[in-house]
């Protein structure tokens, strides 16, 4: 049971027992009366519960252009940089490509209805730069792109449903790779810029929540680092790549985006924000680094791959420059603020969007050899799941993506600690399961783990919320099962499954027990074998 690790459920069940005593002591009807109101609060305790997050919580589901929209070249949209990434081969691990993915650009009403059904209160999904823009800022404005966003917004609005916008999750027009580099130039800022002002004006009146950036950390990690995303770059030892350079190119691309995010937070908050009222942030990939060993050396490890993972987007943002672990390491490799970056910085976020997915133990590597591990290289720490031969958590799908609920209650705490507790909202979280063409349809939607994921991560996001960490929604990752990115078809992540062959949706238990919980119905638990039948 997760209660064991919840100190403050364990400290409120100490105090309930107290008070139970004391009622018993009274002897009195009063008493009888109190130890029955009082068990009936604890009960509620320790169910999670809707009624634990605030009313204007926002609870939803978030999805990506590129993962599910399909209709690849409809309605003059331009090609991407994934498009073009995908149709390469040895790229996807199983040949796909998002040509189609779930044709949500044909069926998102009924997907919308799917959202409906869970009785979310928002949607989180992202705008396909090369649909609003075929050419980036070297050609027009796409009406028919405009028009197909103006249509997701109006129903879910429609149906009380708040639209959670990312302006740039991952897919950018090919033109500005082909042109001069994408993010490893300068010119993207103004591309970027340009692209983020046309969203603003063409839906701001009905978007109140933005995010400039999907992780970041993730696009320079994979696409400069390892290069296992596009644009493919890399350098030995982190990878074999045609091209690249693994320990310059990502902090070039870092910078690019960091001033890219502070362009647009500037344009939004000088013509915007105050007829528009909404409020604009960044979405970073937030795992959590523990120590290996109780060690000086591993827990300044574990500080340094935080550094060199969340730190390096979001101290430029809060403190106007990298963070000295990033200085002392890179030196000259790390980019300069100029005084005029420094100034267009200052206009920061209003809230910080967590992907928050796993947990990870960390090793130092500068006092004492060991092999560096090639997605924090830079970072000179090891990292691994394994301590002792015990895992830090269970494992999912996803190779090296144990599920470690504690770790959203570290990663959210850290957060309010470091960034003044700015509002918080966990844009991503959620459980992968490999396909398997030996699976049959009911081990597709018996997806118990998931639901044990989810609640055990909401638990602890509570534990965080309870000790004053200002979050503000929870989105779980993903609607529907889509195109995973390098890997394809082979994970899925979707509360509801999808068949590619026909399209059709169907919901998995986990559809069930979210829509569940959000309507605050009281088998919201875990669930061990016997939930299953509930349903
Ligand atoms: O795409 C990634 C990150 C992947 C990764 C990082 C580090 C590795 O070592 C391997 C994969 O982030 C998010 O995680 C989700 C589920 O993957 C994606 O479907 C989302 O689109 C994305 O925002």
């Amino acid at each position: 049971m997760i209660w064991k690790n919840e100190p403050k459920a364990e400290l409120r069940a100490r105090e309930s027992e107290k008070k139970l005593k004391a009622a018993r002591a009274m002897g009195s009807i009063n008493g009888l009366l109190l130890i029955l109101s009082l068990q009936f609060f604890v009960s509620n305790v320790y169910c999670l519960h809707r009624s634990q997050f605030n009313p204007s919580f926002l609870f939803g589901v978030g999805t990506s252009s590129y993962q599910i929209e399909g209709a690849y070249l409809e309605d003059n949209k331009g090609l991407s940089n994934w498009d073009v990434f995908s149709h390469i081969e040895g790229n996807i691990k199983d040949g796909s490509n998002g040509d189609i993915a779930d044709d949500y650009y044909h069926r998102y009403l009924e997907d919308i209805e799917l959202m409906t059904n869970l009785g979310v209160n928002s949607y989180r999904f992202s705008i396909s730069w090369s649909r609003i823009l075929p050419k980036g800022r070297f050609g027009d404005v796409n009406q028919a792109g405009i028009t197909f966003y103006n249509k997701v917004i109006n129903a879910i609005l429609a149906r009380g449903i708040e639209p959670f916008v990312t302006i740039n999750h991952f897919d950018i027009p090919q033109e500005l790779l082909d042109r001069y580099g994408a993010w490893l130039s300068v010119e993207i800022r103004k591309d970027y810029g340009h692209f983020a002002e046309v969203c603003f004006k063409a839906f701001g009146d009905r978007v109140k929540y933005w995010t400039t950036f999907n992780e970041p950390n993730s696009v320079t990690k994979l696409g400069y680092m390892i290069g296992s995303y596009p644009p493919g770059r890399c350098s030995q030892p982190f990878g074999n790549c045609t091209y690249g350079n693994s320990s310059l190119e990502p902090y070039i691309v870092g910078h690019n985006i960091i001033l890219s995010h502070a362009m647009a937070v500037d344009i939004y908050r000088k013509y915007y924000k105050a007829k528009q009222g909404g409020n604009i942030g960044i979405t970073i990939a937030a795992k959590w680094f523990e120590p290996l060993r109780n060690t000086t050396a591993d827990i300044l490890a574990a500080k340094r791959a935080m550094a060199f993972d969340q730190h390096w987007f979001l101290d430029p943002i809060f403190f106007g420059d990298y963070p000295s672990e990033m200085h002392q390491i890179l030196g000259p490799n790390l980019p300069t603020f100029t005084s005029e970056d420094k100034y267009l910085l200052e206009a920061k976020l209003d809230f910080i969007g967590i992907n928050q997915y796993t947990a990870t133990y960390a090793q130092d590597c500068i006092h004492s050899s060991c092999e560096i591990d090639i997605s924090d290289g830079n970072a000179l720490v090891y990292t691994t799941a394994d301590r002792n031969g015990q895992l830090i958590g269970t494992t999912t799908g996803l190779p090296g993506f144990c599920a470690v609920p504690w770790g959203i209650e570290k990663v959210v705490m850290h957060m309010k600690e470091r960034y003044n507790n700015t509002p918080m909202y966990i844009t991503e979280n959620g459980y992968s399961q490999v396909s398997n063409s030996s699976m049959t349809a009911a081990d597709f939607v018996s997806d118990i783990e998931r639901v044990n994921f989810i609640h055990d991560y909401l638990t602890y996001l509570n534990s965080a919320i309870r000790k004053g960490a200002n979050v503000r929604g929870y989105f779980a990752w993903t609607l529907i099962d889509n195109f995973e990115w390098a890997y394809g078809l082979t994970l899925r992540f979707g509360l509801h499954h999808v068949d590619f062959k026909t399209q059709d949706r169907t919901p998995r238990l986990s559809a069930k027990w979210y829509s569940n919980f959000l309507k605050g119905s009281k088998i919201a638990k875990g669930v061990g074998s016997e939930l299953s039948s509930e349903y």
